[in-house]
């Protein structure tokens, strides 16, 4: 395993001066190249696929606002094993380093992950918030070369300093989930802390990594939380504060929500035929809302090409919304957003001990995450 030099480390500065494209001439004209191990694709396919490299180059900073992490921890994720099945190519290679495709034809060797904890090594011109040596996190966009290696490169406006009181591996667990749940409640469903008290909320999905998270940011926020996952589960959503659990594995969901009042806000982990049948548990006509991760965004411009896809994505979503505000209430589709600033706040409620429900359950290890 090769680590950077403390002359390569030095030499970040001056490819970024240098700008984009400088990686071809310095790898021409460094007489060695410093490597890396990450875990990379060269196709997509199933988890044959994968494999250690040993000689990733390392990264560097292009930027004035990015930063080096040396990985500590990172996790998996529904979007890497997709993304390993080359789900959302067509999109995400729009947005990937134009320099690499063209020289080389295509997007690999692709490094999956998209969470990280870990250290500052480096850090761009124009990065004030952090210096080398800080322990951060973050959850890298889709389209970036990920976490799975010894080092990655984010933006400064990406990474937030790291709860003190969590472990990498802890910390390593939460940022893609936490910023997805965020941007689906806050920034998609427009619930904050000051107007959740007393609402009643129903989570579809509410074992997973975004549903647990979920839990304890509508508990945090003084919300009456109803959770909808299998009996298996049940006894780690209650710790973590839900007040009612439906397991929708015993028995019809439907049926088992018709005996309790309906809802101001659902949040969709799971998608399907969810939006069927859950859309008639929110109250009418009072600003309730009905917010699904699970949309064909990505799917479509894999399937129809990125202009038609995104035509056919705006046809869809707005004919659902407008349906379903003639019925009285609001759909919205929420997608994960990379956010130092969301990550902050995540790190206050973590570090204020809202958090834990007394006990650190909040965290799935990285080793039972698929
Ligand atoms: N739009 C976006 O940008 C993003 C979308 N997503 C999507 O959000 C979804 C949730 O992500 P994440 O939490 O990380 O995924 P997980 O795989 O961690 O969790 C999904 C959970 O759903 C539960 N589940 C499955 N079927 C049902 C059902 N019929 N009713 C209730 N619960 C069910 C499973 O529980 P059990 O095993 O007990 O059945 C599982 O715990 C995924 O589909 C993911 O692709 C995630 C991140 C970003």
């Amino acid at each position: 395993m090769l680590y950077p030099t403390p002359l390569l480390c030095r030499a970040a500065p001056a490819r970024l001066l240098l700008g984009p494209g400088c990686s071809r001439w310095l790898s021409l004209s460094c007489p060695r190249q410093v490597v890396m191990p990450a875990w990379v694709i060269n196709r997509y396919g199933q988890n044959n696929v994968l494999r250690l490299a040993n000689n990733m180059v390392l990264p560097f900073i292009r930027l004035p606002n990015e930063v080096i992490i040396r990985v500590h921890a990172a996790s998996l994720n529904p979007i890497d094993v997709n993304m390993r099945s080359g789900y959302g190519a067509a999109a995400l290679n729009i947005r990937r380093d134009p320099l690499k495709i063209k020289t080389t034809g295509n997007e690999f060797p692709l490094i999956l992950g998209r969470d990280v904890s870990g250290v500052v090594m480096e850090c761009g011109l124009s990065v004030s918030c952090f210096k080398p040596g800080d322990e951060v996190w973050a959850a890298i966009p889709p389209w970036k070369q990920g976490t799975l290696s010894e080092f990655v490169v984010a933006s400064g406006n990406e990474v937030s300093l790291k709860p003190k009181g969590l472990s990498h591996t802890e910390a390593a667990a939460l940022p893609y989930v936490g910023l997805t749940a965020w941007s689906a409640m806050n920034q998609t469903g427009g619930l904050n802390q000051n107007n959740c008290a007393g609402k009643r909320i129903l989570i579809v999905g509410a074992s997973g990594g975004v549903g647990t998270f979920a839990i304890q940011l509508m508990k945090a926020w003084g919300a009456h939380v109803t959770a909808v996952c299998s009996q298996d589960a049940k006894s780690l959503v209650t710790k973590l504060g839900a007040d009612d659990v439906i397991d929708y594995k015993s028995g019809d969901t439907e049926e088992q929500l018709k005996l309790l009042p309906l809802f101001d806000f659902i949040l969709d982990n799971v998608g399907g035929s969810t939006e069927k049948w859950a859309l008639h548990f929110l109250k009418r006509w009072s600003g309730a809302t009905y917010v699904t991760l699970v949309t064909p965004f990505l799917l479509n411009m894999d399937r129809l090409g990125v202009a038609d896809g995104m035509l056919q994505t705006g046809i869809t979503m707005s004919t659902k919304a407008v349906k379903h505000l003639c019925k009285g209430v609001h759909y919205r589709w929420a997608f994960f957003t990379p956010s130092g600033i969301f990550l902050d706040e995540i790190a206050e409620l973590v570090n204020s001990g809202k958090w834990w429900n007394g006990e650190r359950v909040g965290v799935k290890p990285v080793e039972s995450r698929t």
